[in-house]
């Protein structure tokens, strides 16, 4: 199987979005968040969970709304921790609300028992500054987390570093260069699933790892050398087992 660096990445979804295979964003999202919710389903097995999903500025943060909706339909109890609304993504989070997921606003107080954490941060658009946090690191001596991540996100990641509960991350876990991988030592998820083709940075993850998103046309598999793993049936999601 191919593992994609960012560029890949980027043109996979955009050729799925062209004139060629004119697909949707939003189709693309609702698959993409509809196969994280089956894999958070399928590996944290309790009925009516307590699921806290971070929710990110971008397409990844699309999956996470995406995927609310659908755990909460699955009869879980689902909040959402969304520091920076993205306008594009309204009808998302209203859809969220007409199906009770409720709005976590502060991360430093909270007092509900999570089963799940699901990271939906960041995807293959996140861009650290290596340099930046090198430096601050030698400086202070203390754990800085990767990159430059700039606000509200730093705090957010943060929580992803030190909490106990188990993470399951979408895409790609944030923070992590999306090439060489958890370059900073930051948080291991339990689960990732991955959408369309597993990212280079996911390489050596050893958690559950399923791939997700089945959307892709089998002359873009062929283009792209994705040799991906075959989906069983009407499945959405197939445990990537290297
Ligand atoms: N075909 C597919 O696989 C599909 C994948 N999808 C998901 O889309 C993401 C990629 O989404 P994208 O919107 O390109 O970007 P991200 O969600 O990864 O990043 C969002 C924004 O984060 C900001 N950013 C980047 N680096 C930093 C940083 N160091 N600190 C703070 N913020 C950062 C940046 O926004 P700015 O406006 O601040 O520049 C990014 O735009 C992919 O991973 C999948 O999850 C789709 O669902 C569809 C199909
Ligand atoms: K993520």
């Amino acid at each position: 199987m191919k593992y994609l660096n960012s560029q890949e990445a980027i043109q996979i979804d955009n050729e799925l979005m062209s004139e060629t295979y004119k697909y949707t964003l939003s189709q693309l999202m609702e698959l993409a968040g509809l196969s994280s919710s089956m894999a958070v389903e399928k590996v944290f097995t309790k009925k009516e969970k307590n699921v806290l999903i971070l929710v990110g500025p971008g397409n990844n943060g699309g999956d996470g709304l995406v995927a609310a909706r659908h755990l909460s339909i699955f009869g879980n109890k689902v909040y959402i921790h969304y520091p920076k609304p993205n306008k594009n993504f309204n009808h998302l989070l209203r859809q969220c609300e007409s199906h009770k997921v409720l709005i976590l606003d502060d991360l430093s107080n909270i007092s509900v028992d999570f089963d799940v954490v699901i990271d939906a941060v960041f995807g293959f658009s996140f861009k650290g500054n290596k340099k930046k946090s090198y430096i601050e690191k030698y400086l202070t001596g203390i754990l800085i987390i990767k990159g430059d991540i700039r606000d509200p996100f730093g705090k957010v990641i943060k929580f992803l570093n030190f909490t106990k509960i188990p993470i399951a991350s979408i895409d790609i876990p944030s923070g992590y260069d999306v090439e060489k991988g958890n370059t900073d030592n930051l948080f291991v998820p339990a689960l990732l699933i991955s959408l369309t083709c597993p990212k280079l940075g996911v390489k050596n993850f050893k958690g559950r790892h399923f791939l997700g998103g089945r959307f892709i046309p089998n002359e873009l598999e062929v283009k792209y050398e994705l040799n991906t793993p075959s989906y069983h049936g009407s499945e959405q999601i197939v445990e990537i087992t290297n």
